[in-house]
C-alpha cells in the first residue's frame, strides 16, 4: 500500500514545478510513484464546468461557493477508483491540490476560518460521504502569497492559453486563502502538514521520508 500525499498552495506557488521534480527524484531512485493533478481538466466534465465558470462563463454558477466547490469535488469523487488502484500498485502517490484546496479556498471566499461552516462541510461531504482516502501527509508549499501572486502573474503573461481566473486575479481572495492554508497547517487538519518554501525536491524528499 504506497504513502497518499497531497502538496497544496496558492495559485502560481509552485506546486506543478514541484510535483514534477519530485516525481523525477523518487523515480530516478526506483520507487513506483503515481500523480494526478485536481481539476482534472480534459478528464472530467464536472472540472471543466468549473474552469469555465472561472473564466466567466455560465452565468452565476461562479458566485456560488458550494456550486463552485461541488463541482471540484464531483471531480475527485470519480477519481477515488483510480486513487485506489494507484496505492495499491504504487510506492507513492501524489496529487497536485486535493480536498484541501477545496477546504482552503471555499473557506477564503466566505470569509471563514480553518475552523469554520465551510471546512466541515467539504470535509464531510468529500472524506465522509465520497469516501475520498485521506492523505497520509499534506504539504503545504507556502511561498510569500507576493510570489505567488508574480509567478501566477507571469505565467499568464507568457502563456495566452493560461489567462487568469477569477481566483488568480483576486489578490485579497489570495491572501485569505494563503492564511486558511497555513490554519490548515497549523492544526494538522486530517493527517500531517509539512510546510516547505523554495526547497530542492531531493531535500524534501529526504524530509517527506524522515520525518
Ligand atoms: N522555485 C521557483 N522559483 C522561481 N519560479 C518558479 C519556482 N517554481 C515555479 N516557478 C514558476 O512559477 C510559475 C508557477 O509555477 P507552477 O509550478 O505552475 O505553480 P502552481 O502549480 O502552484 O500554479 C511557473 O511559471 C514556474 O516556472
Ligand atoms: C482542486 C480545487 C481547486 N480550486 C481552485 C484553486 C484555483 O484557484 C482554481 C483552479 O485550479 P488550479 O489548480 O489553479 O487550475 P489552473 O491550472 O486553472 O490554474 O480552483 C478549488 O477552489 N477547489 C478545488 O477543489
Amino acid at each position: 500500500m504506497g504513502q497518499l500525499i497531497a502538496v497544496e498552495g496558492l495559485d502560481g506557488a509552485g506546486k506543478n514545478t514541484l510535483v514534477t521534480a519530485l516525481v523525477d527524484h523518487w523515480r530516478r531512485n526506483g520507487m513506483r510513484v503515481w500523480t494526478v493533478t485536481f481539476p482534472r481538466y480534459g478528464r472530467s466534465v464536472t472540472a471543466d464546468l468549473a474552469s469555465e465558470a472561472l473564466h466567466g462563463r455560465h452565468g452565476d454558477l461562479r458566485d456560488s461557493v458550494y456550486a463552485m466547490a461541488l463541482l471540484f469535488a464531483l471531480d475527485r469523487a470519480d477519481a477515488v477508483d483510480e486513487i485506489r488502484e494507484a496505492l495499491a500498485a504504487n510506492d507513492i502517490v501524489l496529487l497536485d491540490r486535493y480536498v484541501a484546496s477545496n477546504a482552503a479556498y471555499s473557506a477564503a471566499r466566505l470569509g471563514q476560518d480553518a475552523g469554520g461552516e465551510m471546512v466541515r462541510w467539504v470535509t464531510e461531504l468529500e472524506y465522509g460521504r465520497f469516501g475520498l482516502p485521506v492523505p497520509d501527509r499534506h504539504v503545504l508549499l507556502g511561498v510569500p502569497a507576493e510570489v505567488a501572486m508574480q509567478r501566477a502573474a507571469g505565467r499568464a503573461a507568457r502563456d495566452a492559453t493560461r489567462p487568469q481566473d477569477l481566483y488568480e486575479s483576486d489578490q485579497d481572495l489570495q491572501f485569505r486563502v494563503d492564511a486558511v492554508y497555513r490554519q490548515l497547517a497549523q492544526t494538522n487538519w486530517m493527517s500531517q502538514w509539512m510546510s516547505t518554501g523554495d526547497e530542492e525536491a531531493a531535500e524534501l524528499a529526504v524530509r517527506l521520508s524522515s520525518e
